[in-house]
């Protein structure tokens, strides 16, 4: 099965708080909680793709970002490369363009949020660095 590859990004603002968003019910995960991201497109880095997938789904601008975790994942239906970036940088207000609910989440709280089962070691990748 091709593995499709997406830049995924935990922002974090002053607070220590993640910002979060609602997977819309019929796409691929629907109903649960992510961070927000996409599928990297040809000739993209990761970080390109991150800064237009925020902007497009959040109208948030981002500033650098440095790598947190890659991790691969099979699903029964697809196989996912998740290139997990990190940024405490940013502008503007999240917003969910495409209808989505958005949510600044305490870095504590996530593990109350339901995420796809490919996403748990991205937790625990936060955790190390914000509980540090
Ligand atoms: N954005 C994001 N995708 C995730 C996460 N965890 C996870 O398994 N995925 C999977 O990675 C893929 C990301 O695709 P996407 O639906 O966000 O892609 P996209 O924004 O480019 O949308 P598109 O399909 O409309 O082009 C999906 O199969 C999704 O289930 C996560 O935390 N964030
Ligand atoms: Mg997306």
């Amino acid at each position: 099965m091709k593995r499709i590859e997406v830049a995924v990004a935990v922002i974090v603002n002053q607070h220590g708080q993640v910002l979060i968003a609602k997977r819309p019910e019929h796409l691929h995960q629907g109903g649960k909680w992510e961070y927000p991201g996409g599928k990297i497109e040809t000739g993209e880095s990761v970080h390109q793709a991150m800064v237009r997938e925020i902007r497009e789904e959040l109208a948030l601008e981002l500033g650098e970002s440095e790598e947190l975790i890659t991790l691969d994942y099979e699903y029964s239906d697809k196989h996912v490369r998740l290139c997990v970036r990190w940024t405490e940088h940013f502008e503007g207000e999240a917003r969910g363009m495409e209808g989505q609910e958005v949510r600044w989440v305490d870095w504590q709280s996530l593990e109350d949020y339901r995420f796809p089962d490919a996403n748990l070691p991205i937790l625990t990748a936060i955790e190390a660095r914000l509980g540090a």
